[in-house]
């Protein structure tokens, strides 16, 4: 089971390698290692378990992040609706690919964080507000799928990890709070 020890924090060099694409389809080993990836997450949202296993709450996680340079993420997003138990979004994505993106950006109002990232970092985090990815199930079958919202915003951290890409990186550093012309802030 995945706990916060195998997670690889700031200063590990494989945070900012270009992770290789996964061979289709996927190995017993690599959809097991997807397959735990997405039980962490579900664990790191359970209030009872994340205690026991004193892990950082998380709604995605790349594999560059257990030390693993290969293109493959877990999303489990809940719903909004805490009456709801239907996430909103909960898969495993081998090689995921952005194909086009809006014109507009977004960033979550609350800024983001990072389980590799020890620290609070500030400001907001501007990304695309819609995008259209394509990725391969553990079967090796081929999705596409458009995404908004938070869920949009998620799988675009977890896809800037494949690329060596820091949620940071997008941070304006003169002003962190700076905001162009119809940027959505998604609350
Ligand atoms: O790469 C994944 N992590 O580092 C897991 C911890 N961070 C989050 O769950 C998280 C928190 C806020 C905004 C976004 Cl977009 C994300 Cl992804
Ligand atoms: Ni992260």
């Amino acid at each position: 089971m995945i706990t916060m020890d195998d997670i690889i924090r700031e200063g590990n060099p494989t945070l900012r390698e270009v992770a290789k694409e996964v061979p289709m389809p996927p190995t017993d080993e690599e959809k097991k290692l997807g397959e735990e990836m997405l039980e962490f997450l579900k664990n790191s949202q359970d209030p009872v378990k994340a205690e026991e296993l004193h892990l950082r709450g998380g709604v995605g996680l790349a594999a560059p992040q257990l030390n693993i340079s290969k293109r493959l993420i877990a999303v489990h997003v809940p719903s909004n609706d805490p009456e709801d138990e239907t996430p909103i979004l909960s898969t495993v994505m081998f090689n995921p690919k952005i194909l086009s993106h809006s014109v507009q950006d977004a960033c979550l109002g609350e800024g983001e964080g990072c389980l590799s990232v020890d620290r609070e970092v500030p400001g907001y985090v501007v990304r695309h507000a819609r995008v259209t990815v394509s990725y391969y199930d553990e079967a090796g079958v081929k999705h596409k799928r458009r995404l908004k919202n938070y869920e949009a915003i998620v799988v675009q951290h977890e896809i800037d990890h494949l690329n060596g890409v820091m949620f940071y990186d997008h941070i304006n550093e003169e002003n962190p709070f700076a905001l162009k012309e119809g940027v959505l802030v998604i609350e």
